[in-house]
């Protein structure tokens, strides 16, 4: 077993050692728990039973989900990441869409304000001008919902292969199966769920902005005990976000680029080394790896993703643009089309 940091979020500001102990979640594990972000036990219990009968509905009753339109502006979809399901549908089954709407509209929220929240703990940290994370990187960031269903993972398979996420932080809550490893020091380490928290883990791209001060970790999924629901928030970086380094951070710069060409040859075929981040801004980085991500796709797995996405500001009242709500209606897709990590 592994000593993970758990940070409490009401101790963080009154605690010295919870601070030490986000420092060290943040430039040495690059994983980390939290506890008190937002929804009660209760209100995450019914996310799971809901988000359980979503992967357990008729394409039917995922349709009309899919084509809901709610107050709110986002859209869902679906995908396969591998299509050997042992998973039953059950056709009596009717979705509650204006419930499951409200209810992960709010989930989305809360960890949208804890990963900002979390953002504005790492200037402090890290000793930043206050906003420098914030406003360079995620003024509007470009945020998605994942529910990822696991069925029981095939011996010798995955239900996610050894990867680093893509974007600033990811923000993930699990069910009570377990599964998720994260790698330190080169070394396997299971993260047990912790009823309530969330688990926070680092990605590349703010490990990039800072030179690697801020830790990325690789993470994998054997759900080998038996079905398993985790719900991973990916927060991304703005789309106007330009991609420079801090050089606040810039005495790391040579230990880091060490890593980077490590990685190359250690993980050749998930690492991805055609991922660059350029001198853009993630926009472009967006269009390039995103859009098309059926091309970039950067891992396999054994599961089922269910995705739910807010149109950032940007692309809603872009003077160009028409809102992406407008020319982009709700639907399912499948199988795999994009993913946000
Ligand atoms: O399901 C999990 O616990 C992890 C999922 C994950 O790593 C991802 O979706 O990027
Ligand atoms: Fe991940």
């Amino acid at each position: 077993m592994f000593n993970f940091p758990i940070i409490d979020l009401k101790r963080l500001d009154s605690s010295k050692s919870e601070k030490e102990e986000l420092r060290r979640g943040l430039t040495d594990v690059g994983f980390f728990y939290v506890k008190n972000w937002g929804l009660t036990n209760a209100e995450l219990e019914e996310i799971e039973t809901l988000t359980r009968q979503v992967f357990t509905a008729s394409d039917a009753e995922q349709n009309k989900l899919a084509s809901y339109v709610g107050e709110m502006a986002h859209s869902f979809y679906l995908f396969d990441m591998d299509s050997k399901f042992v998973q039953q549908v059950d056709p009596n089954l009717k979705l509650d869409v204006k419930k499951i709407d409200e209810k992960f509209w709010k989930m989305f929220l809360a960890m949208k304000n804890t990963g900002l929240e979390l953002l504005t703990w790492f200037e402090k940290i890290f000793d930043l001008k206050e906003g420098r994370l914030r406003d360079q990187f995620a003024s509007d960031p470009v945020c998605c919902l994942h529910g990822n269903y696991y069925d029981k993972t095939p011996k010798g398979e995955w239900g996610i292969e050894s990867h680093l996420d893509k974007g600033l932080i990811t923000l993930l809550y699990q069910d009570q199966t377990g599964g998720l490893e994260a790698e330190y020091e080169g070394k396997w380490y299971p993260i047990p769920p912790i009823e309530g928290t969330l688990i926070i883990n680092l990605g590349r791209m703010l490990e990039y902005f800072t030179h690697g001060v801020a830790k990325g970790a690789w993470h994998r999924v054997k759900a080998h005990k038996g079905d398993r629901i985790s719900w991973p928030f990916f927060l991304n970086p703005s789309f106007d976000a330009k991609f420079g380094r801090l050089d606040e951070f810039k005495w790391n710069a040579e230990e880091f680029e060490a890593l980077e060409k490590k990685r190359r040859i250690n993980v050749s075929g998930t690492y991805e080394p055609g991922t660059e981040f350029g001198s853009g801004t993630y926009r472009d980085w967006h269009n390039k790896y995103v859009v098309n991500a059926d091309e970039h796709r950067r891992n396999k797995g054994h599961l089922k993703i269910w995705e739910m996405e807010e149109p950032s500001k940007a692309e809603v009242d872009g003077p160009n643009e028409k809102s992406s709500l407008q020319v982009r209606p709700n639907q399912w897709r499948k199988p795999n089309t994009r993913i946000y990590m």
